[in-house]
């Protein structure tokens, strides 16, 4: 369809909407076209002119009729909320959200919308869908109708290179097969054991050495990349059994960490690359995709590695009897698939590195935004030490012990007002901003959006935690207080608080990241006090976990023990 601003844009003569301008042309036009029919037919002057003249205004007319039907059709859209651009369409309002904050941006319009909206994304590109933050159509879409709203074609193909067919980016029998393993797995006693001992062991020996230092040297830490080396490793212990060391003194660069984080960056960006774009530039291995294709190698060339090694280890424990490993990787090695015969090499390095995708950041950003919320809310900080020291005081009374203080699981369980902040946190900055799915069969959602077959829908989980609709009017606010009925944590609906998403694929990692980031959390607070270097600008980045865009630096100020003793003496 023709549009106005194209016209505007590739033709010299384009002020023709201005009256004036449009005489000035027609009679330019008139007297070019009349010399040259003069030339050809050498006719009757006036009648050719006559007729000529017609031609001219039956040209105006029309081109009057178009722009009166584009502006028309534009002033039309902006009554849904956004202008539609032709062939753009909600493209500028989008680039122009991205110069600020795009996902308040989205909240914005969610919040004029009632919660729903469609977004026309250009032409050329698969940017149109249909997004949404109402809790109603969220239970429709992750449980009523889970099964019309799997991920869908669209993000199987986009990430295919990188996760293959893993948990995360398979649906059906593929998934359900993953899921269902892994499930019985996450809730087994000895995986509890290995990611309570793996993460004792990171705090006790890594994390807490390596802000000693910065202490004693008293200098600024990067605090988000700490916790990234953090659960980096962590989840790397748990998937593979191996543990990488990036959360090291000195924190060194680690190839497969580096690799891994290339990966993810370069897989993102063919989500705004229309597909026949990436897919040309897969194919002429040019910047980018170059970039994914020799990080991938490097990626898989770990997990053989990995994979080789423990197979051999596997046949020796047989052997010798040995104690048996809890890692995802032996798990899976020990099954059989559907035909009876072991997993491919090539499917347990899918199901290992999606496990790392889900569980590598998650934590560590959601803990950057707690420790960034609590430099500004001092009563805060100050009712999570009173319910540390309470614990503590409690255990003084049971046995006094001489070594540093080492937070037990039953203790970490009873600290509920920290769930309630760490919940806060995630309410107002969830790890995983928006999420997608993909329509298979015509439907309408509970609030009356109809939707056509392989429409794409965004769920904003971001904007959710930002309506007041779902919220109530202080929903801005970083409150903890929220989350508890009679001092008791009360979890809320995923429909509502959807961070860990909701329905059969709720967050399978959920119970282990409240208990690392509690953890983690009650480690650090009890021996310091984390202050935000002054003027550090605080940012999310566009990726699919909501990075701190400028990572969080932090001062470390050393908690004197009489400080801990008032907290000790108010329980
Ligand atoms: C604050 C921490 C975390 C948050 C906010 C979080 C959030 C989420 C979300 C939103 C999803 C749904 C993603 C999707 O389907 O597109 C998800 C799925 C998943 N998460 Fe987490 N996660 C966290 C930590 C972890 C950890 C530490 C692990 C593992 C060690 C983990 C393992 C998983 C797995 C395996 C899935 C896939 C479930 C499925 O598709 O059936 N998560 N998580």
């Amino acid at each position: 369809m023709p549009y106005w601003p194209y016209h505007l844009h590739h033709h010299s003569h384009f002020s023709c909407c201005h009256p004036n301008t449009m005489t000035n042309l027609s009679t330019n036009l008139t007297a070019s076209l009349s010399s040259s029919s003069d030339d050809l037919t050498g006719g009757g002057l006036f009648s050719r002119q006559l007729f000529l003249l017609k031609d001219i205004q039956i040209i105006e007319i029309l081109l009057a009729l178009f722009v009166f039907i584009a502006i028309h059709s534009l002033r039309q859209k902006k009554h849904q909320g956004l202008p539609v651009w032709p062939v753009l369409g909600m493209l500028p309002s989008l680039f122009s959200a991205l110069r600020h904050h795009m996902y308040d941006w989205i909240t914005e319009v969610l919040c004029r919308q009632n919660g729903t909206f469609r977004f026309k994304g250009p032409s050329f590109s698969s940017l149109n869908c249909v997004v949404t933050a109402d809790p109603r159509n969220l239970e429709h879409l992750l449980k009523t109708k889970f099964a019309n709203y799997p991920k869908g074609q669209y993000f199987r193909d986009t990430l295919r290179d990188l996760l293959g067919g893993g948990i995360f980016n398979a649906d059906d029998e593929t998934w359900q097969r993953q899921r269902k393993t892994a499930s019985i797995e996450f809730h087994s006693a000895r995986f509890r054991q290995l990611t309570t001992e793996s993460l004792l062991e990171l705090v006790h020996s890594r994390l807490l050495p390596v802000l000693e230092e910065a202490v004693k040297t008293s200098s600024s830490v990067d605090l988000q990349d700490v916790l990234l080396r953090l659960t980096f490793d962590n989840v790397c212990m748990i998937a593979f059994g191996v543990d990488p060391g990036c959360l090291s003194p000195g924190l060194p660069e680690i190839p497969f960490a580096r690799a891994f984080e290339d990966a993810t960056e370069a897989a993102v960006l063919r989500f705004v690359t229309p597909t026949w774009v990436w897919k040309g530039m897969r194919y002429l291995d040019l910047g980018s995709e170059r970039k994914l294709r020799r990080s991938i190698k490097e990626v898989d060339e770990f997990a053989e590695e990995v994979i080789r090694t423990r197979k051999k280890e596997l046949a020796i424990d047989y052997e010798n009897n040995k104690k048996e490993r809890s890692d995802i990787l032996t798990v899976f090695m020990k099954l059989k698939d559907e035909s009876g015969k072991p997993f491919s090499d090539q499917f347990l390095r899918d199901i290992c590195v999606n496990f790392i995708l889900a569980g590598r950041d998650t934590s560590s950003v959601a803990l950057s935004w707690f420790f960034w919320l609590l430099d500004s809310h001092p009563n805060v900080e100050e009712k999570i030490l009173a319910e540390i020291c309470k614990i503590v005081n409690g255990r003084q009374e049971l046995d006094a012990g001489t070594g540093p203080l080492v937070f037990r699981p039953e203790e970490i369980k009873k600290m509920e007002y920290l769930q309630a902040a760490i919940s806060e946190a995630l309410r107002l900055y969830p790890s995983v901003p928006v999420d997608h799915k993909e329509v298979v069969e015509d439907d309408v959602f509970p609030d009356g959006t109809v939707l056509k077959k392989g429409t794409k829908v965004i769920y904003a989980i971001y904007s959710m935690g930002r309506m007041d609709a779902i919220w109530g009017k202080d929903c801005r606010e970083f409150k903890p207080e929220r989350w508890l009925r009679d001092g008791r944590y009360m979890s809320e609906s995923a429909y509502k608080f959807t961070a860990f998403n909701g329905g059969p694929r709720l967050c399978l990692g959920k119970d282990f990241a409240y208990y690392q980031m509690k953890f983690v959390v009650a480690s650090l607070l009890y021996r310091y006090h984390v202050k935000v270097v002054k003027g550090h600008p605080v940012a999310p980045k566009l990726a699919l976990t909501m990075y701190m865009k400028h990572g969080l630096r932090v001062n470390l100020l050393k908690r004197e023990e009489h400080e801990l003793q008032k907290y000790m003496k108010i329980n």
